[in-house]
């Protein structure tokens, strides 16, 4: 099958094209700027937010199925320039679904766990958001506008996407073992609970979606809903570094621009039963960030 998959600088798109083109696929990265990754797949440098040139990339190319994990992502730089967070995170999932709809092309969508409050978590598909902060209410709008251009979509929503290699800006995974191989202390929130995801188990559960052209909403994401503290410690463990570098912290004592949701988290039920590439455990996801981790420094 022919696929498109924008954002493929970063964590997500990465491992979504390398996958892709592990299965056989014909693949075209489209990135921001010149190509920061290694494959063999075709890439083209496209900026979103503008319309033309996403149309032109999107015809140029073909696809039969569209892969769109391309946003900005950082949370708190959202909050400072919603113009911007508003640009990459509606209007061009708008531009990117009218082109899908153009070409009778499958569009899977990626979402995240910060549409919801924060306040009755873990949820499932079904559960209704209520964004707090530029980020949310823009991925939520993102949501919408796939939604209405292409009603037979996939939103995949997923939550604290980590991996080694770190492609995109830092995850919170390497942000943490960079830190604990220095012997850095971390400041790590106790009070928030997510459902923390390994960045190649998001990624085959993307592929999964867009081969099978499913679409409705999907948890995409690790299958235990642990707080940061809890998840900095199994790291720890898993890694061999010093838990002691953790001191846990309440999220509203880091002063962060942007709000977030604290009791967080998505349920796995649906993605369990209906989808054959099944949702990680943190450990097992821990295992292997280490091993990826080992991997890179020829251990
Ligand atoms: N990372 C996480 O913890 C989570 C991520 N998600 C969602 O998953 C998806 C993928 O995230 P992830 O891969 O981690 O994020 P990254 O930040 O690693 O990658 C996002 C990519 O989108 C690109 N991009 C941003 N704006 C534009 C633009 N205007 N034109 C072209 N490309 C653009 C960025 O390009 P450039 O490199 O040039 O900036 C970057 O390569 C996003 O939709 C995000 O909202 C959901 C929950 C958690
Ligand atoms: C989690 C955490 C972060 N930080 C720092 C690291 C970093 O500089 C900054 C933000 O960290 P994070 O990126 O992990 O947190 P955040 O930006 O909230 O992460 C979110 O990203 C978006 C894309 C999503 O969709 C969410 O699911 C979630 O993953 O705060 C701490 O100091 N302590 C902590 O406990």
């Amino acid at each position: 099958m022919r696929f498109l998959v924008t954002g493929s600088n970063g964590l997500v798109g990465s491992r979504v094209c390398a996958l892709l083109e592990k299965g056989g696929h014909e693949v075209v990265g489209l990135g921001r700027g010149p190509r920061r990754t290694e494959g063999a797949y075709r890439y083209v440098e496209c900026d979103l937010t503008r319309d033309t040139d996403v149309a032109a990339a999107l015809e140029a190319a073909a696809p039969e199925v569209i892969i769109h994990p391309a946003s900005m992502t950082e949370v708190d730089a959202c909050e400072r320039d919603p113009e911007q967070a508003y640009a990459a995170n509606v209007a061009a999932v708008a531009a990117v679904g009218r082109g899908a709809r153009k070409l009778g092309a499958h569009l899977v969508h990626v979402s995240t766990d910060y549409v919801f409050d924060g306040d009755h978590g873990p949820y499932d598909e079904q559960a209704l958001p209520n964004p707090r902060g530029v980020y949310a209410l823009t991925k939520h709008m993102g949501e919408q506008a796939a939604r209405t251009f292409v009603p037979g979509c996939a939103i995949a929503r997923t939550a604290v996407v980590y991996g080694w290699p770190a492609a995109g800006r830092p995850n919170f995974g390497a942000w943490l073992v960079g830190a604990f191989e220095k012997g850095q202390q971390v400041r790590l929130f106790e009070d928030q609970f997510v459902s923390a995801s390994f960045a190649d188990s998001v990624a085959a559960m993307l592929v999964e979606l867009g081969e099978r052209k499913l679409g409705g909403i999907w948890n995409t994401c690790g299958a235990d809903v642990v707080d940061r503290v809890s998840f900095g410690r199994s790291l720890c463990e898993v890694f061999g570094f010093d838990p002691g570098l953790i001191t846990p912290t309440r999220l509203v004592d880091m002063k962060l621009a942007s709000p977030r949701p604290l009791r967080s988290g998505l349920k796995v039920d649906k993605v369990r039963s209906q989808l054959r590439t099944q949702p990680l455990s943190l450990s097992e996801s821990l295992a292997r960030f280490h091993a990826a981790w080992m991997a890179q420094r020829g251990a």
